[in-house]
C-alpha cells in the first residue's frame, strides 16, 4: 500500500500510527509540513477539517487520528488489530475512547497551561493511570483487550511514554503499567523504532513543550 502521513515534524497525534505500522512491518512515506508552510493557508484549505494529520492509502484519503488508526486496524479486511470479535472491537474502541480523553487533557495542559499547570496535571495523574493499571491488571491477555494486541494498545504506549517524559516517575506506583510499557518497547520493531533518528528528531508536541 502506498502510505503517506502528511503532518507536522512532531509526534503529536502520529506517533501512535507509527508505532503501528512499524510493529506491522508496513512502510509509509512521511509528507512533512513545516509552521511556515501551514501557516501560508493553501493546505489547510484543502483538509476536510482544516487540520492534520492526514493519511493516504494511495487515491483513498483519511483525516482525524483515531479513523486513521480504525482504517489501518481492519487493514485489507483482516481486522488483526481490532480483537477477534464485534464486542472485543467495541471493547478496543471504549478503551481507544478513554485514551483520547486523556490525550486531550495532555494536549490541553501542554498547550494552554503548561508553566502554571504542569504540577496539578501530574498531582492529578494517578486518577487517570490508575483506570488503566486496574484493565491491565484485571485482563490476563496482556493487552487492553483480550490476547492480542490492537490499535488501542500503541495508543496506550505512546501515552505512557509522552507521560513518562512529562513525569519521568509517574508509572512507579503502577507495576502493570510499568511492565506493559517495556514489554511493548521491547518488541523488537518498536524498540528499533523508539531508538531510531527518525523518532529521536521528532518533538513530542508543536511548541516543544514536554
Ligand atoms: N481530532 C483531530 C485533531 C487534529 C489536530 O488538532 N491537528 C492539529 C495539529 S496536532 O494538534 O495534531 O499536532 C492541527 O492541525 N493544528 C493546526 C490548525 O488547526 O490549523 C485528530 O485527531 O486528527
Amino acid at each position: 500500500p502506498a502510505y503517506v502521513i502528511t503532518y507536522f515534524a512532531v509526534r503529536g497525534r502520529c506517533e501512535t500510527m507509527r508505532m503501528l505500522l512499524t510493529d506491522q512491518g508496513q512502510e509509509w512515506k512521511e509528507n512533512e509540513v513545516t509552521f511556515d508552510m501551514w501557516k501560508k493557508g493553501d493546505l489547510k484549505a484543502t483538509c476536510v477539517f482544516g487540520q492534520l494529520p492526514k493519511f493516504e492509502d494511495g487515491d483513498f484519503t483519511l483525516y482525524q487520528s483515531n479513523a486513521i488508526l480504525r482504517y489501518l486496524a481492519r487493514a485489507h479486511g483482516k481486522r488483526r488489530l481490532y480483537g477477534k470479535d464485534d464486542k472485543q472491537a467495541a471493547l478496543i474502541d471504549m478503551m481507544n475512547d478513554s485514551c483520547e480523553d486523556l490525550r486531550l487533557k495532555y494536549i490541553r495542559m501542554i498547550y494552554q497551561d503548561y508553566e502554571n499547570g504542569k504540577a496539578k496535571y501530574i498531582e492529578d495523574l494517578p486518577g487517570d493511570l490508575t483506570k488503566f493499571e486496574k484493565i491491565l491488571s484485571n485482563n490476563k491477555g496482556g493487552f487492553l483487550v483480550g490476547g492480542q494486541i490492537s490499535y488501542a494498545d500503541y495508543q496506550l504506549l505512546d501515552l505512557l511514554l509522552n507521560h513518562q517524559v512529562l513525569s519521568p516517575g509517574c508509572l512507579d506506583s503502577f507495576p502493570a503499567l510499568k511492565s506493559y510499557v517495556a514489554r511493548l518497547s521491547a518488541r523488537p520493531k518498536i524498540k528499533a523504532f523508539l531508538e531510531s533518528d527518525a523518532h529521536k528528531s521528532r518533538p513530542i508536541n508543536g511548541n516543544g513543550k514536554q
